[in-house]
């Protein structure tokens, strides 16, 4: 099986972009002074092809799968600890079910590859490629079949859930891992750069997670294709995400990118059809490092940025106030013409001599 990429269109309608900047920059404020929440409204605006933007079925998706590299001691934690996690997200304990609670979104929990099996629950959806990856140390992570399988499982997903607004989050123990050997090889940026301290590293630690990333790099050379990469490098739930996005963007559906590993989707998913990324919002900036050097070769700006690092999709959702606020601030605020309120230009006429 061959996943299809699903075709996406871009959000490039030049007149709805001059009709929605005009309504925006008639409200009653000075022009630009809601800052980045301007570019937002007007990014969702054209997402949604309206001057008015609503939401409805807000959906929160924690892609979970566990990685072979980690028995090589790149993570702070023990691989137990996916399952575990996943079972405290079931028994709705992990943050991102405060949070999901907290801002009404509906939760689902994918068991992407987790290695031990999970029993069933409402809010899992089982759709594991393998128990696990591959040590990419030594192989590939994922066969070639076993990749469109994910892709295709994550588009599936997606398809199956109502709404028209995706929270991408993730849990899978050594996935900055992947992230960073996907970062480094799709963007050049160096491997060095692109490795950070994960769940929670030591100095030490972080010299042997590099070491053990160059090994990794190192034998898999020829991964140079995306699709390449993402097989030989990435993770279960990274492939899932990637597909997810995908066909959230072909949907029109918002996409709320939480942090640097499903920024590591988001990248694949821009590799492969850049269009997607009108979709995307990058909700908060990790603290993990090559967090940063991702978002700036994708020229995106995070909404947030308080040194968080956890994943499971709660930047995503501690931003979601702010996504809600620029629809808002679009739908609701007076212009100057409405309320009656002078623009600049009288101040302007003023100063200048008749
Ligand atoms: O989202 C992030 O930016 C982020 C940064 C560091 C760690 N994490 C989470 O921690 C796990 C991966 O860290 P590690 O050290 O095991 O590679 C995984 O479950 C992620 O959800 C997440
Ligand atoms: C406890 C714990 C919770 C997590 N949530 C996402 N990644 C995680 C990693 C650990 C170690």
């Amino acid at each position: 099986m061959t996943f299809a990429l699903p075709p996406i269109e871009a959000v490039t309608d030049v007149r709805l972009e001059a009709k929605l900047r005009h309504k925006i920059d008639n409200k009653t404020k000075p022009v630009g002074s809601l800052g980045q929440l301007e570019d937002l409204a007007l990014q969702l605006g054209l997402i949604q092809r309206s001057d008015v933007v609503t939401f409805q079925d807000p959906q929160m998706v924690v892609f979970a799968a566990d990685h072979g590299i980690a028995a090589d001691g790149v993570s702070a934690f023990p691989q137990a600890v996916t399952v575990q996690m996943v079972a405290n997200m079931l028994a709705g304990g992990a943050a991102i079910n405060v949070l999901s609670r907290q801002h009404g979104f509906a939760l689902q929990v994918v068991d992407a590859g987790v290695a031990a099996d999970l029993e069933d629950h409402p809010q899992l959806i089982k759709r594991k490629i393998g128990h696990g990856t591959k040590n990419i140390c030594k192989n590939p992570a994922m066969s070639e079949e076993q990749l469109h399988a994910a892709l295709q499982a994550g588009a599936d997903i997606v398809k199956s859930l109502p709404g028209n607004v995706i929270a991408f989050g993730e849990m899978g123990i050594a996935n900055t891992s992947s992230a960073a050997l996907l970062l480094n090889r799709l963007t050049g940026i160096a491997l060095k750069d692109a490795t950070g301290r994960g769940t929670g590293l030591t100095d030490p630690q972080l010299r042997h997670k590099r070491k053990v990333l160059m090994l990794a790099i190192l034998r898999h050379p020829d991964a140079v294709e995306p699709l390449q990469a993402l097989a030989a490098l990435g993770g279960f739930e990274i492939a899932m995400m990637t597909g997810a996005m995908l066909q959230a963007a072909s949907q029109r559906r918002v996409i709320l990118v939480d942090g640097f590993i499903a920024g590591a989707a988001a990248l694949v998913a821009y590799k492969l059809v850049p269009q997607v990324l009108h979709y995307m919002v990058f909700c908060h900036r990790s603290a993990e490092r090559g967090h940063r050097l991702l978002l700036d070769h994708l020229k995106a700006r995070a909404l947030l940025d308080l040194d968080m690092r956890l994943g499971e999709g709660t930047g995503a959702l501690l931003a979601w106030p702010l996504v809600q606020s620029a629809a808002r601030l679009m739908n609701e605020m007076a212009s100057f013409a409405s309320a009656g309120i002078s623009g600049k230009e009288s101040v302007e006429a003023a100063m200048t001599p008749p």
